[in-house]
Parts: structure tokens; C-alpha cells; sequence
């Protein structure tokens, strides 16, 4: 099974360099030939990945059709899979394995269910988990959740993308694993802005309990099984991104708890996600307290104080 990496940032270049230690042939395409020709002679992503060299079987072309291998994996932010699907129909009817975390503002989809909007002869699959890029770069051990309906093609690509520093769990709840992936993000923000105020560390894992309390809640009410959340695409991921300053979203919340800026240039899915989860919310009836803080303070419309004083002052409950 041939291996193409759609899109060269942190994460596809990652997974390329990872999937290529083994010795198979990765292409990494970039839509950027400038970029494409620097990181392909100087064998290093400067801007995203610095400080990794290739191993000589990444390729990488702003080629699309040398680019058009049995699997491809997309590694572009949620919020530009559209665009990217749109704009390059060369993609159109293949196996497309989403790499990406987070729900589209627009439609309220997550990644499978862009794929399947924008192209319904694709096969689309999802490959989420905790996983920093950084550290797939390295070499370091990880598990991931690979998504996909067809159990007998996920058997397939499961093979096709492990490595001895990957381990791949299968599971054909699509839902489940993108909801997972693009939830824990909104968590992220939550706990990174608690310890960024100061809040201190059993605010943070209040959160993160609750927070995966509403990520069962608006996965079950959208079909999902519990256990693709209890998995590495949801509790696994939740807790990397929730304790880790490597997370960009977490800091992202570090410096909206502290009242700093943070640099708009760095993908930050969580905060384009929660509007759209919240949104979803309203409409179904799902309480999410804790998202409808992050989106708050990202509005700028709540401060640090205000927030915890919303989610503290609730009526009680049954846990
Ligand atoms: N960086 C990480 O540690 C991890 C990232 N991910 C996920 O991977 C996805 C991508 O994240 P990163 O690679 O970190 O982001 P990044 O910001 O490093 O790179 C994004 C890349 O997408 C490209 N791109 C943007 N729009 C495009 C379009 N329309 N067509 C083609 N290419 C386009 C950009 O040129 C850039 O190279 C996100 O959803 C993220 O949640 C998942 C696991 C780990
Ligand atoms: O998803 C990730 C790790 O699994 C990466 O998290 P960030 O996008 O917050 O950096």
C-alpha cells in the first residue's frame, strides 16, 4: 500500500518522516512548490519540524499527481480540509485518512464528515490519538485510533501504518474518534486558561472530568459508543493535551488565563471548534458549560473570573 502525506506542516511532516524510518517510500506533498524545494534539498521542515532530518525515502513535491498514492493521509487544519478537497479534485474517489482534529465552523462536521460532503465516492477513515508532532518526529512510542467503516481495508491500512514506535488500535466508529480528537481541544483551552490564572492543579483535573463528561454527552448524542471515548482518540488525547505546555491549545488557554497574546499564526484548532460545538449544543439541547466558557473567553466576552463563577454557581446535580 503506497503512502502519500497530503500537506507539510508540523503533523504531516511527522508522520512522514515516521512512516519512512521504516524504509517504505513516502511522498509529502505541500502545496507550496518554494516550500517543497527547500525542505526537499535541505531535508529538514525549517518553519514546522526543526532540528528533523528525513530519511531518504521522504520525497517532497508540490506535485499533486506525483503525489497520488493508494492511501493518503491529510495532514491540513480541519478548518482548511474543505478548501484543500475543493481545490485539488485530483483527491476525488480515493482512500483519505484525515489526520486532523476539530469540527468545521460552517457545517458543524468533523473531518470524516467533510470528506464524505465534499467527495461521496472517497473512502473516508480518521487517524487521531495523543500524539504531538515533536514527539512522532523523534521516534518516540505512541498509540493511536485508526477509524474506518470497512474492517477489512482498516485491517489493511492498520498494517500499513504501524511502525515499531506506533502502535494502531482499530475501530470502525468514525464518529466516536473524530468527536474525540476535536473536543479535547476545547478541553485543552479550558484547563490551559485555569492554570494560566492560577487556578491551580485540582481546578484543572475538574475540569478535565467534566470536560469529558460533555464530550460523552455530545458524542453519544451524535452515535457515538462510549468506549471509542474512553479510548486514545478521546480520554488519551484529553489527557496528553490537557497537561502538556507542547499542546498549542493548551497554550492558547496558558495566555487567555494570563491575560497575554497569543501569536495568531499558530494552528490552534480548538478555538474555530468550540463555537461550532457550541452551536451544535444549542441546537440539540446538550449542556456544555465548559465550552460555552472557552468560547466566552475567547469572545472576549468573559473574564477568567466570570467563567469559573458560571460553572461553579450551577444548580447542583447527580454526578
Ligand atoms: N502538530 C501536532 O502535534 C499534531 C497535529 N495534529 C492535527 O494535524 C492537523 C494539522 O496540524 P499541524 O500540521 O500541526 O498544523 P501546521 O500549522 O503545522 O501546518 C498546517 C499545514 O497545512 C497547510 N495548509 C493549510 N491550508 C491548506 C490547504 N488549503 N491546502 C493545502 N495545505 C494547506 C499549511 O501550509 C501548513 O503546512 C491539525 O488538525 C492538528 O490538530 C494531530 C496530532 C498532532
Ligand atoms: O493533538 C495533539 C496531540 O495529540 C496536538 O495538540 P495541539 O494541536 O494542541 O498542539
Amino acid at each position: 500500500m503506497s503512502i502519500s502525506i497530503i500537506g507539510a506542516g508540523a503533523f504531516g511532516t511527522a508522520l512522514a518522516i515516521s512512516l519512512a524510518r521504516t524504509g517504505v517510500p513516502v511522498t509529502l506533498w505541500a502545496r507550496d512548490a518554494d516550500q517543497a524545494n527547500d525542505m526537499q534539498t535541505r531535508r529538514e521542515n525549517i518553519a514546522r519540524l526543526p532540528g528533523v532530518t528525513f530519511p531518504n525515502s521522504v520525497t517532497v513535491t508540490s506535485d499533486i499527481s506525483s503525489a497520488l498514492a493508494d492511501t493518503l493521509l491529510l495532514a491540513v487544519p480541519m478548518q482548511k480540509m474543505r478548501a484543500l478537497l475543493t481545490n485539488t479534485p485530483e483527491l476525488n474517489g480515493r482512500l483519505l485518512v484525515a489526520c486532523c482534529k476539530g469540527v468545521e465552523l460552517d457545517t458543524q462536521l468533523g473531518p470524516v464528515g467533510v470528506i464524505r460532503d465534499c467527495d461521496p465516492l472517497a473512502t473516508p477513515a480518521i487517524l487521531t490519538g495523543p500524539s504531538f508532532a515533536a514527539d512522532i518526529a523523534r521516534g518516540l512510542p505512541t498509540a493511536l485510533t485508526l477509524a474506518i467503516d470497512d474492517d477489512t481495508l482498516g485491517q489493511s491500512l492498520q498494517q500499513a501504518l504501524t511502525t515499531p514506535n506506533l502502535r494502531i488500535y482499530r475501530t470502525r466508529d468514525t464518529i466516536g474518534a473524530e468527536l474525540g480528537g476535536a473536543l479535547k481541544n476545547v478541553m485543552a483551552i479550558a484547563c490551559g486558561a485555569a492554570i494560566g490564572a492560577k487556578l491551580g492543579e485540582s481546578a484543572r483535573a475538574a475540569l478535565m472530568t467534566r470536560g469529558y463528561a460533555e464530550m460523552q454527552r455530545m458524542a453519544q448524542a451524535l452515535g457515538a459508543q462510549p468506549d471509542t471515548l474512553a479510548g486514545l482518540s478521546g480520554f488519551g488525547d484529553l489527557t496528553l493535551t490537557c497537561t502538556s505546555d507542547q499542546s498549542r491549545n493548551y497554550r492558547f488557554g496558558l495566555s487567555l488565563g494570563r491575560g497575554e497574546a497569543f501569536d495568531p499564526s499558530i494552528t490552534v484548532e480548538g478555538a474555530a471548534t468550540a463555537r461550532a460545538v457550541r452551536a451544535r449544543a444549542k441546537h440539540m439541547h446538550i449542556d456544555m458549560p465548559i465550552t460555552d466558557a472557552v468560547v466566552g473567553l475567547i469572545a472576549g466576552k468573559l473574564q477568567i473570573a466570570q467563567a469559573m463563577e458560571m460553572l461553579l454557581s450551577r444548580p447542583p446535580k447527580e454526578e
